[in-house]
């Protein structure tokens, strides 16, 4: 019987091959994803989670296991990707960069440029609607690629560590926008991160990856209610019990990792 969950994945495995040899990145990934899900993933630094939604995104084909990902309306793109750092055209003005995605589908412009405009009031962004990205903060233009990618409307949203690059004050203020954004939408996403704070203040559930070769280490349930106030949320006893449980899981991976860097 075909799959109900948004995605499914079953023992999927990716090995690169180069003059240096092979690398196991991911290896035996069995995970399923409900409709609606958002998924948070983490891991030490080269565990294979970039690798996964490349994967997903169709960017990259695993070497063996099975992929399955469910549309439920074949009109609409299946999935849209939020890479990292910093990757807005430079040429393009805000509402140009943001309506991307509907240009390239041939949406009519008068609708296109009401779409990005209400995706831009979101984001907080409507008063830069003209300006192009280089007379904009790092905050600003990530705010543009979150934006980018819900206007595309996809069925699932891949996100790679969109605000890794961002200081304290300006994560905290695109997390509550994205939380408020995602709630209104329901998208299935998967979101990775280096910071559990953002893991339980977004996810459903929290992956959390071994270290190399990425395998799935454990999956930490975060149950605490929507709509989430980010501010409440970190001062609450089970937010603190539970971030004590994923650096439980995570410690030991992170020193592998670092121990295996040491060793190259
Ligand atoms: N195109 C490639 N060719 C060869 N090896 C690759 C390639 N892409 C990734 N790798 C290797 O696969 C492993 C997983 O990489 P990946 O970027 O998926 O990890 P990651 O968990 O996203 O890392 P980070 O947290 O640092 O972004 C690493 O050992 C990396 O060097």
């Amino acid at each position: 019987m075909y799959p109900t969950e948004a995605i499914l994945t079953e023992n999927l495995t990716k090995i690169f091959n180069s003059r240096n040899g092979s690398v196991t990145a991911l290896a035996d990934i069995n995970l399923s994803v409900k409709d609606g899900e958002f998924l948070c993933i983490v891991g030490p630094s080269g565990c294979g989670k970039t690798t996964f939604l490349r994967i997903l995104a169709g960017l990259e084909k695993q070497t063996s296991g099975r992929v399955y990902m469910r549309s439920k309306n074949p009109e609409k793109p299946l999935t849209s990707m939020v890479f990292q750092g910093d990757s807005v055209f430079p040429w393009m003005t805000v509402t140009e960069n943001v309506a991307y995605g509907l240009r390239i589908k041939g949406v009519p412009v008068k609708e296109r440029r009401e779409t990005a405009a209400r995706y831009l009031k979101m984001m907080g962004l409507s008063k830069f609607a003209h300006a192009f990205p280089y007379q904009l903060s790092g905050g600003m233009k990530q705010r543009i690629n979150v934006a980018r990618a819900f206007v595309s409307d996809p069925e699932i949203l891949l996100m790679d560590e969109p605000f890794g690059a961002l200081d304290e004050q300006n994560r905290l203020i695109l997390q509550q926008e994205l939380l408020k954004i995602w709630e209104g939408s329901g998208k299935t996403s998967l979101f990775i991160t280096h910071s559990i704070d953002e893991a339980l203040i977004l996810g459903d559930r929290v992956m959390v990856m071994t270290a190399h070769p990425g395998k799935i280490k454990a999956i930490v349930d975060v149950n605490i209610e929507r709509p989430r106030d980010i501010l409440s949320l970190r001062s609450s006893p089970r937010f603190a019990a539970l971030y004590r449980d994923i650096w439980h899981l995570l410690q030991e991976e992170v020193m592998k990792a670092s121990a295996r860097e040491l060793a190259i």
